[in-house]
């Protein structure tokens, strides 16, 4: 019999032992939608990974093919070092996990749904369930709720006992579909104390979101889709400063401002402030001279850290104009071609 030692790992052959989960070219269809197309995710060991989309970007399939709960159409799937789906056995043990749709019994209670599941964890002993359970619900801030029955939780309770599921035992990688889906402030909050303290504890998180602010706020790395493709991936403080190439100019004429960096082939429009200018193609010094030529009074020029919402817009954007940023494998490319 194979024992737990001689588990059939790929990471020799496929997956470098750094990355807790990769996937090559990988491909969803149903029907005549195409759900993901070419993704190729790379999750570092011990880093907080926000994938980030608009809604039906594919986020939800990606983990679903991650966690071998839907076969792709095309591609391979490795976890934890183990090619998905043949390795579940192995990873998924390892694995904690948030997805949509957690399958709870409406009529037991948040507490009898979570010693259900706990029954079933294999590494789980019988006797350290209740204590365990206990944990998990105190964790996610269910314990005052936990012996009402499921059916009369709201969205965010449900979320929450979802989320207490995936935390019963530690994990060496814990994927979150959209955690703070219907939580209030306080729940929002408390999500990302859980993810804190994840990361703290050196376990890897994969988390969905459609919320920039939230990504901002969580993860070290982010992985941006776009109708089913990575349109960006790479290290949170590298994606950022890869957006950091703007100016804002403050000017009391602003319209004439905007026309004369137009005229001149220097992308810019009105802000907030004053006119911002894409740094993308030209210099400040650039900037300052042109609109000095054509007769603007220029305040002040401050660079801008565009933030992740900027780029997340700049992004989908150039993915839908485009030539296509999903056929490169990182933003550190995506970032050379905008810039040639
Ligand atoms: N089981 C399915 N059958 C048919 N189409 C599906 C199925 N699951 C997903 N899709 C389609 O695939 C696309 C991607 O959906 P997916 O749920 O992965 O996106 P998402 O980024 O998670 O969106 P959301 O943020 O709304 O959850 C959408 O067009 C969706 O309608």
């Amino acid at each position: 019999m194979t024992t737990e030692e001689e588990a059939p790992a790929v990471s020799s052959a496929g997956a470098p032992a750094r990355l807790a989960a990769r996937t090559r070219n990988l491909r969803k269809v149903y029907g005549k939608t195409v759900a993901v197309d070419h993704v190729d995710l790379d999750v570092p060991v011990g880093a907080v990974l926000g994938m980030l989309g608009p809604n039906g970007s594919g986020k939800t399939t990606t983990i679903r093919m991650l966690l071998g709960l839907v076969l792709p159409t095309a591609g391979t799937v490795e976890l934890l070092g183990h090619r998905m789906p043949d390795g579940a056995g192995w990873a998924l043990p390892e694995v904690g996990a948030l997805v949509e749709g957690p399958g709870f019994h409406p009529f037991l209670s948040g507490r009898d749904n979570l010693l259900r599941v706990a029954a079933a964890e294999p590494r789980l002993a019988s006797k350290d369930i209740p204590r365990a359970v206990g944990q998990a619900l105190e964790r996610v801030g269910l314990s005052a709720a936990a012996n009402r029955r499921y059916r009369g939780y709201s969205l965010g309770m449900k979320q929450r006992l979802g989320l207490a599921s995936a935390l019963l035992i530690p994990r060496r990688f814990v994927v979150l579909d959209e955690p703070t889906n219907g939580l209030d402030p306080a729940g929002t909050r408390e999500v990302r104390a859980v993810v804190a303290d994840l990361h703290a504890s050196g376990t890897t998180v994969l988390v969905s979101s459609h919320l920039l602010a939230e990504v901002e706020a969580t993860c070290t790395h982010v992985a941006v889709l776009h109708q089913g493709s990575v349109v960006a991936q790479g290290e949170l403080a590298e994606l950022l400063e890869a957006g950091d190439a703007g100016v804002l100019v403050s000017t009391p004429d602003v319209a004439v401002a905007v026309d004369a960096l137009r005229d001149n082939r220097i992308p810019a429009r009105e802000a907030p402030g004053g006119v911002r200018v894409d740094l993308a193609a030209t210099t400040a010094p650039e900037v300052v001279a042109t609109l000095v030529g054509a007769g603007v009074a220029v305040h002040e020029v401050r660079r801008q850290r565009t933030g992740l919402e900027e780029l997340f817009a700049r992004l989908t954007e150039s993915a839908e104009q485009g030539p296509r940023l999903s056929e490169v494998d990182t933003f550190e490319e995506a970032r050379d071609d905008a810039r040639r």
